[in-house]
């Protein structure tokens, strides 16, 4: 649906609300955004796809007034715009609605609403128009609830209704679904078809393409900072568009033999009391994890994933008894100590817990390889075993980077989480804990990582995966546990679960009694 107008002959066409021509954007030697063109209509669902580092952020930041290209045209509504900042975007009419939210958990939502959107608002008026937008979308949100005491998918709503509130023509979603339960991301498709209905263009990133083919019309796909094809994702199968993100065909997942062996990680009544009101407490937790096996937990973010993370990583001590790898009690062991058992950690926060971000890759290989006699000798590093060895991961995992031994900062996120995991997988682990294996990875970097842990698992190691991604812990997983509100599920065989069960369990409401 583009608005019919007059052009300077009197003739009546077509324009998009808003074009992008030609643009380009420069790191040092990178082309992120080399030469691209995109055309989106009013009342457009549109996605931009693209494997990780193809650039899709950098074009959305440019177009959000973010980032400035280093050559191109921005056209809003046919004339040419120079988009100076996010503040002359949203005055525009563009609304974003961010990967990690950034909200403050203390404050109400009305209040959350009204400090972002500036002077012109009071809390009045936003309770006003938050009863409105709830009314007229079915986005229920209670303007006085604390934020700290919502879901994921109540908070994503939260800056959902702060776009609204500014009338966008167009919205720009950065993976909504990576933290939503199944019936959540219904909800959200519904509203963005009503928005969309309503002359709303949307932009969509994302790396799911099932639900790419279910609600957009439209796709533009990157690859290395191009676009290879605008094409209707409904009538190209989600295996096709992969290919064209990729370059090649991503492949199934090989199936592997697998027979249960001995316990690696059992876990006894785990639980940990809350340090602060915003964490969850566990609550008698059991588990074991045995070799040769992948054990997945489900969950809608915040029900107590992290904190069970920092239980079995030993972040965080628990009490004699409740965590134990390969028999050995080590409850009250740090980090180090559960590293020279055999285990290893990928925890879910890429930049800033598992990579510093200011550090080069090399640098970054310590952080888990500091036990390792070729690196580290008598307290000396050896700088030159750390860049083979971030060589070696970089090769083995395909992470692009923008020179050989860069700053963890500049990969893109999916580069980054590539880098991550093969720094942890290479060296063959006996017990591995991963907590959101692959956010933000596209399908073939996914398909990889994936592959990498099956293949950890065929070997003999013991894999726990944190996820709430439900399709990758269907495909990897031979047994699934549902964490809610700090218990945890039996872990029942993948087969016996359905998708809309597990759902239920990760909103609380499944059936009685599974819980321990
Ligand atoms: N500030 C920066 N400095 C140097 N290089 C950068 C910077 N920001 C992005 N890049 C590079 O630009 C390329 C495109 O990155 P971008 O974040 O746009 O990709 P993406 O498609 O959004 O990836 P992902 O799906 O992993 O988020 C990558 O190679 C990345 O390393």
């Amino acid at each position: 649906m583009s608005a019919q107008v007059s052009d300077s002959f009197g003739a009546v066409t077509s324009l998009p609300l808003v074009e992008l021509r030609g643009i380009c954007k420069r790191y040092g030697d990178l082309l992120a955004n080399n030469d691209i063109d995109l055309r989106i209509n009013r009342g457009e669902i549109h996605a931009l796809l693209g494997e990780n580092g193809a650039g899709k952020s950098t074009l959305v930041k440019i177009l959000y007034g973010a980032v400035e290209p280093s050559a191109g045209d921005i056209l809003w509504e046919g004339k040419p715009i120079a988009m100076g900042s996010p503040v002359q975007a949203r005055a525009l009419g563009i609304g974003m609605v961010f990967q990690h939210f950034s909200l403050f958990d203390n404050l109400t939502v009305a209040e959350n609403i009204t400090v972002a959107l500036g002077k012109d608002w009071t809390l009045q008026s936003v309770r006003t128009e938050i009863g409105k937008i709830s009314a007229d979308y079915g986005l229920s949100l209670e303007p006085d609830r604390k934020v700290w005491t919502l879901s994921a998918g109540e908070r994503q709503r939260i800056e959902i209704v702060r776009c609204l509130l500014q009338n966008p023509k167009i919205l720009i979603l950065d993976e909504p679904t990576s933290v939503l339960t199944p019936q959540e991301a219904d909800k959200l498709f519904e509203t963005l078809e009503q928005l969309a209905a309503k002359g709303c263009a949307i932009l969509y990133i994302s790396h799911r393409l099932e639900e790419v083919r279910r609600i957009c019309s439209s796709a533009t796909i990157l690859r290395a900072g191009k676009v290879i094809a605008t094409l209707d994702p409904r009538r190209n199968s989600a295996r096709d568009i992969a290919a064209m993100m990729v370059g090649i065909e991503v492949g199934n997942i090989s199936p592997r033999e697998h027979a249960p062996k001995e316990s690696m990680l059992k876990l006894n009544k785990l639980a940990l009391k809350s340090e602060t009101i915003h964490e969850i407490a566990l609550q008698d937790i059991d588990l074991e994890v045995h070799c040769g096996e992948i054990v997945g937990i489900a969950g809608v973010a915040g029900n107590g994933q992290s904190e069970l993370f920092a239980a079995l990583s030993g972040e965080r001590l628990s009490r004699r008894g409740m965590v134990s790898i390969e028999e050995r009690d080590c409850s009250l062991d740090g980090i180090t100590t559960r590293r020279t058992l055999g285990a290893a950690f990928v925890p879910e926060e890429r930049l800033g817990h598992a990579a510093a971000p200011h550090y080069t890759l090399s640098e970054n290989t310590l952080i888990s390889h500091r036990l390792d006699s070729n690196v580290v000798s008598k307290g000396m590093v050896s700088k030159e075993a750390a860049r083979k060895l971030a060589g070696e991961i970089i090769r083995r995992f395909d992470v692009r980077v923008p020179n050989p031994d860069p700053e963890a900062r500049m990969l893109s996120g999916g580069n980054l989480q590539k880098f991550v995991i093969g720094r942890e997988i290479i060296s063959k682990p006996r017990l591995l804990i991963v907590d959101q294996p692959t956010w933000g990875v596209d399908a073939g970097a996914a398909h990889m990582i994936r592959q990498a842990l099956i293949n950890l698992a065929a070997y003999g190691s013991a894999i726990l995966v944190i996820s709430q991604d439900l399709d990758e812990l269907f495909e990897i997983s031979d047994r699934i546990a549902v964490i809610h509100d700090g218990k945890l599920s039996t872990a029942n065989a993948t087969e016996s679960w359905s998708r809309e069960a597990i759902g239920l369990e990760m909103m609380g409401i499944g059936q009685e009694g599974k819980h321990s």
